[in-house]
């Protein structure tokens, strides 16, 4: 499997915290029922390698991946619970290096021309862009697409899914990370159904 195969799976990769391990079940599901195939659960909570393994015993299907893989120890966390892809906010020689000799697809982040251009040199040819509207948005990853037309992003951070289609038409984007349809309150009240129709929602989306 490849981080372009995984990326391409849906238009929209949902950034999942988890609180409560008893949400990763359901939360998966309903995910992944609505059409949201690609999970990224962020390594941001203590039990987020928990449920990643949770996850994808759940729905074998869909490809869980950790999300916030910053240095060594996140990185074998993420080996360990067993994830189809890592996603990292940016990258440090050490991710680079453990990286290398990992099979397992790599997303890392990059937000400037110059880092753009330095994972491109290390053979990455998807990235992620983060934080993506911050960072400048879609006239941003339109600039960069011009003299480096050949990486393709996944811009996540701050992405809406009235942005999400303004970023999908760009020619040097597969996909979109996002939030907004992990809505908090839903998620507290255990209204999975909500969830199932904002991930389908969101997985229309073009
Ligand atoms: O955890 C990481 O590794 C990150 O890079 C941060 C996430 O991409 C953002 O938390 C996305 O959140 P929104 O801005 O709500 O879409």
């Amino acid at each position: 499997m490849s981080i372009e195969q995984i990326l391409s799976s849906a238009p929209v990769v949902p950034v999942v915290v988890i609180d409560n391990l008893e949400d990763a079940a359901p939360l998966a599901q309903a995910l992944y029922n609505g059409g949201l195939k690609a999970l990224e659960v962020t390594l941001r909570t203590p039990v987020a390698a928990q449920a990643v393994k949770i996850m994808k015993e759940t729905v074998p299907e869909a490809y869980v991946g950790t999300g916030t893989v910053v240095d060594k120890a996140s990185f074998e966390a993420s080996v360990a619970a067993g994830a189809d892809f890592m996603v990292s906010p940016g990258v440090n020689d050490e991710l680079l290096a453990l990286a290398k000799v990992s099979d397992i697809p790599f997303l890392p982040g990059a937000a400037t021309p110059s880092e753009v251009m330095q994972l491109a040199s290390h053979g990455f040819k998807f990235l992620k862009f983060f934080p993506a509207e911050a960072a400048g948005g879609v006239p941003m990853l339109k600039s960069i697409g011009g003299p480096l037309p050949q990486v393709t992003f996944c811009p996540t951070g701050g992405v809406s899914l009235d942005s999400a289609p303004k970023y999908l038409a760009l020619k040097n984007v597969i996909c979109v990370g996002g939030t907004w349809m992990l809505d908090k309150q839903l998620i507290a009240n255990k209204d999975w159904q909500a969830i199932e129709a904002l991930a389908k929602q969101a997985s229309e989306v073009k």
